[in-house]
């Protein structure tokens, strides 16, 4: 693909949010995913991850606190902007669940991943090219309706439209989550070979064994905070004991799947 500057950090600082007032589900978050690197963000069911990345995106402003994107030594508030102009600071997001336009063909999916890059027609046909070629299964589908595909390719197709801008951030929430193991591993592949792009991703995933395989930072969040950051490796033990701590707890998704796979 044609590549666009690289090496963009994001960070949250002492961030608070929250839907409803008063009722903050991130409560002072402070975390930094590196530039270049895969940053996968863990916790207990509820304990804020999802909303973390809706704050990294744009899509939820927060109350307190500031999101910065880092580019070296320089750094801008972003927590103000919305997040059609998140996309044009090259930050792309894949959210949870069902995101494609059902009716709409997989081409025309794509085309409003271009909304940023709109007025470089050229480029954007160029693009959505390079993803056809990067995706064979989207392109064969190229003219059906995204709705006629199975489960994981909308998931790629997600993926692919998220990437049409050529963001040097793509934030990820739950790819894996419904489909088949073998889309999944190809989800997986995709993180890393983007992370090897020179891209910075930053994830958030229930399945807890394939996400820290892929992990060079790790972040676990508890109640809307950051209660450890460091490699796998580094947390070792704690994160053992985290996730055990989260079983003993109630047993939640990410836990028992932990245990099921180890967490580390
Ligand atoms: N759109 C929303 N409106 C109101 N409350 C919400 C909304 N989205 C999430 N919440 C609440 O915010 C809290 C944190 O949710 P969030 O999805 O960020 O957690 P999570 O750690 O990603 O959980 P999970 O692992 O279950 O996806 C939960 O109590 C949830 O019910």
């Amino acid at each position: 693909m044609t590549t666009r500057p690289r090496g963009l950090a994001v960070a949250l600082d002492e961030v608070t949010a929250e839907y409803f007032a008063d009722q903050p589900i991130l409560d002072g978050l402070s975390l930094h995913a590196p530039a270049g690197k895969i940053s996968v963000i863990i916790g207990p069911n509820g304990s804020g991850k999802s909303t973390a990345l809706r704050v990294l995106a744009g899509f939820l402003r927060p109350s307190r606190g500031e999101v910065w994107l880092i580019d070296g030594s320089s750094r801008t508030s972003i927590g103000a902007g919305p997040p059609h102009l998140r996309s044009g600071l090259g930050i792309g997001y894949v959210p949870q669940g069902h995101s494609v336009f059902p009716a709409m063909s997989v081409y025309d999916n794509l085309l409003v991943g271009a909304w940023p890059i709109r007025r470089e027609r050229r480029r954007a046909r160029r693009t959505i090219q390079e993803l056809f070629d990067r995706y064979p299964v989207l392109a064969g589908k190229r003219g059906a309706a995204a709705g006629s595909l199975s489960g994981g390719q909308q998931r790629i197709l997600e993926l692919a439209r998220a990437l049409v801008p050529d963001p040097a951030v793509v934030l990820v929430d739950e790819p894996s989550a419904g489909v088949a193991p073998a889309v999944a591993a190809t989800m997986y592949q995709e993180l890393e070979a983007l992370r090897d792009e020179g891209r910075t991703v930053v994830l958030v995933d229930q399945d807890l064994r394939p996400a820290l395989a892929i992990a060079d930072v790790v972040h676990v969040l508890q109640s809307g905070r950051c209660v450890s950051s460091g490699s796998s490796r580094e947390l070792g033990a704690d994160l053992d004991a985290l996730v055990r701590s989260w079983l003993s707890a109630g047993g939640d998704a990410p836990s028992a799947r932990a245990a099921r796979g180890g967490a580390s």
